[in-house]
């Protein structure tokens, strides 16, 4: 019976931590991947969408004051004059710079090599000169102008658009390069917005796959870049992305889960990467399952509590109805028999002296047929009560029959057992039952037997019962010894 119920237990704890695992988890892994999809594919996108119109909002200042200088005639005509008054160029540029709040202006003649700003004269371009290839770019270039982006060392190495526009004499000759350097301010805004409040980093990365401009620098944090561009095998990918035109990726990073997109910004010539490490959120979803997990762990164990205790308390009822006679509480014949076995093992242990009594009421049957069959319960209870209270706790009282009762006394011989016979006789004798307003009086017939190490139930149940048999025979309400 423990073992079934063990099993039981085992299965139903089986089967209750298996269904909740398979949904909870199944639950979790659902929602972060769904979680993971919308930000691959909509909150990153969409973050790259808002930074390149920035950038396009930005780049159409500089591009528009570099096109009016270009064109302007006063700047076209001192050149051609050949540069006589410096004060005058840079009055010119110092006067564009404050009005468009722009970190340079400049012009670069063709014909002297001078690069001119709002301060003065700054220096001569050489072609040799690593810092001023970019002049010799744009004097091959075929197009008006171009767009370079580069870190202003005059601004804390400010991201800074650079618009080098081409300027021609009245005849078509090129005559040099002049242009203004704005801050990005707004895509440096939107960057630092997004590392702080979404976690999520902005990286422009070259044509070669090298991290040009990241939210890490701005930011200046201990970042997962910094990891990202030790790891090789990521290097490996941003030179694939860089490849790519656009698109979202996944890859791990160490113990993360990294979240990227890609698009390329023709106007830098850099890719722009939106990459999120860890989506914001997964934690939050990793919290509520391991709450959930919590909550399925104490219903588990609730449920199993409570079965353990029905399964427990039907089990005493049914062995209690199995072992007990319901009308007086004693015990039934299957007890007896299992006691008896306990009984004759214990006897075998340690020997000791054991004695039986089987008592009989007398005449009962008249009491029925008197007073009822109510009234012969009560006279049954009433026996039972009164020969319980005079016994020993060890000793043992059992329902035999109808109205016989079977006492098996424990480290107690023949003799003693005698006068307790005797002693309860009296007891009944002096008690009648009261039922009613009536007193129903009622006598019993013991036959008393000891028992005997070779004894089986059966042997000493005959030998008992020859015993009562004498004591009825012999007049009833008296104690007879089986000799
Ligand atoms: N009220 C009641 N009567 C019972 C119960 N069990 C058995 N009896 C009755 O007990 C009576 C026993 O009758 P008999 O076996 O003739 O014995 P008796 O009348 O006591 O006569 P002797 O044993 O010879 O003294 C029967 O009438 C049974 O119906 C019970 O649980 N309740």
């Amino acid at each position: 019976m423990f073992k079934q119920n063990k099993r039981l237990i085992i299965l139903i704890s089986a089967l209750l931590i298996a269904g909740f695992l398979l949904t909870s988890l199944a639950s979790y892994f659902i929602s972060v991947a769904s979680l993971r999809d919308h930000v691959a594919n909509n909150e990153l996108p969409l973050t790259s969408d808002n930074i390149y119109t920035e950038i396009q909002r930005d780049l159409l200042k500089p591009i528009f004051i570099s096109s009016v200088m270009a064109s302007d005639t006063f700047l076209r005509d001192w050149v051609i004059r050949g540069e006589q008054e410096q004060t005058e160029v840079t009055r010119y540029l110092k006067e564009l710079k404050e009005k468009y709040n722009a970190f340079t202006a400049f012009f670069v003649s063709e014909q002297s090599r001078n690069y001119y700003h709002a301060d003065g004269l700054l220096k001569q371009v050489r072609p040799n000169e690593p810092r001023d290839a970019w002049y010799f770019r744009v004097r091959e270039l075929p197009s008006d102008y171009e767009i370079n982006v580069d870190f202003d060392m005059a601004n804390n190495d400010a991201m800074t658009v650079f618009v080098n526009y081409r300027v021609y004499d009245y005849e078509g000759k090129f005559i040099g390069v002049t242009g203004v350097g704005l801050a990005v301010d707004a895509v440096k805004k939107m960057i630092t917005h997004y590392q702080e409040t979404y976690d999520r980093d902005i990286l422009f990365v070259d044509q070669q796959g090298g991290v040009r401009l990241s939210s890490a620098e701005i930011s200046d944090s201990e970042n997962y870049l910094k990891e990202l561009e030790r790891d090789a095998e990521t290097g490996r990918l941003l030179k694939e992305i860089a490849v790519a035109d656009a698109g979202s990726f996944e890859y791990q990073l160490s113990d993360r889960t990294v979240l990227l997109n890609t698009r390329y910004i023709k106007e830098f010539g850099w890719y722009l990467l939106v990459v999120q490490s860890e989506v914001a959120g997964t934690g939050e979803l990793f919290n509520t399952l391991l709450i959930n997990l919590a909550a399925c762990a104490l219903i588990t164990l609730i449920v199993l509590v409570i079965t353990n205790f029905t399964i427990s308390s039907y089990q005493q009822d049914i062995e209690r109805m199995a072992t007990t006679d319901k009308l007086t509480g004693l015990y039934n014949r299957q007890a007896l028999d299992i006691l008896f076995r306990q009984l004759v093992l214990n006897l075998k242990r340690r020997p000791t002296e054991m004695s039986a009594l089987l008592f009989d009421l007398d005449h009962f049957k008249r009491v029925n047929d008197q007073y009822g069959h109510l009234a012969g319960d009560a006279v049954l209870e009433q026996i039972a009560r009164l020969t319980v209270s005079r016994l020993r706790e060890t000793d043992i009282i059992c329902r035999w029959g109808g109205e016989e009762f079977l006492v098996l006394l424990k480290d107690c011989d023949i003799a003693i057992a005698r006068n307790m016979a005797e002693e309860l006789r009296l007891s009944v004798l002096n008690n009648p039952t009261d039922y009613q307003q009536k007193q129903i009086n009622m006598t019993i017939s013991v036959g008393v037997a000891g028992y005997r190490p070779e004894d089986t139930r059966d042997q000493l149940i005959a030998r008992v019962d020859k015993a009562l048999f004498k004591a009825k025979r012999s007049g009833r309400n008296q104690v007879a010894i089986d000799d």
